[in-house]
């Protein structure tokens, strides 16, 4: 499935943990690296900055053929033409979301309990994104992380592809692979990395490893 190719090594932006160094060299560099999706994940700019800053990131990733993912906000993916828009449990309800986008988009949702994982069994959900796999200074205002044996509950328990996300990094991607994540999503492994490119190009191999084993 396209959607399984894609969300392999998703790489949800920060501009702090770029550590000063330009944003869009390290996306190219990710991208690069081997890096199959993006997120634009930004909280605290203006709508008009976000739509700015969104454009520019769009057509530096059209140039790789890797789609762009909008962080809560469906007005500013409609604005630039987005492939999709991922949401939390607190952002706009998902049955809204779907109705707002065109049907070909990618719609993202993250679950934090297995109640949560049931109730989107019956949604036209792209991928459902375990939130936190574990904990992780990236974001502190999660619930309990899954760990590997919440994920392999997921993966038995629902049919949509599972993405995790939260501490992520060389060391656990395998893992996390053979337990059933079709794919990982990282800010600080790549982000905060000294050379995003290595970061991305080793992960991909982790993944590699990880759906050959
Ligand atoms: C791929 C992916 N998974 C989970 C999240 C977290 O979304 P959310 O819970 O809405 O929290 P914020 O990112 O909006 O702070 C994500 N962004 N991406
Ligand atoms: C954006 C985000 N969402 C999370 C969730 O649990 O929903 S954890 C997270 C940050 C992930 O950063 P890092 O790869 O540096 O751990
Ligand atoms: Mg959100």
């Amino acid at each position: 499935m396209e959607i399984e190719k894609h969300i392999q090594l998703y790489l949800v932006t920060d501009e702090k943990a770029c550590l000063g160094r330009d944003f869009f060299w390290v996306v190219e560099e990710a991208v690069k690296g081997g890096v199959t999706m993006v997120q634009l994940r930004e909280k605290e700019l203006g709508t008009r900055a976000f739509i700015e800053k969104g454009k520019r990131l769009k057509d530096l990733l059209d140039m790789y053929g890797v789609p762009l993912i909008i962080n809560d906000r469906v007005d500013v993916a409609l604005a630039i033409d987005a492939a999709g828009v991922h949401v939390g449990q607190s952002d706009m309800p998902f049955a809204i979301l779907k109705n707002l986008l065109p049907p070909e988009k990618i719609t993202g949702l993250s679950v934090e309990s297995k109640w949560q994982v049931q109730e989107a069994e019956d949604w036209n959900v792209s991928y459902i994104a375990a939130s936190p796999l574990f904990s992780t200074p990236s974001k502190t205002d999660t619930e309990s992380p899954w760990g590997m044996s919440g994920l392999r509950w997921m993966r038995d328990n629902t049919h949509h592809p599972v993405v995790v996300i939260g501490g992520l990094s060389e060391t656990n991607t395998k893992q996390a692979i053979t337990n059933g994540a079709k794919g990982i999503a990282v800010i600080s492994a790549i982000c905060s990395a000294p050379s995003p490119y290595e970061a991305a190009q080793n992960l991909r191999a982790r993944i590699v490893a990880g759906v050959q084993s």
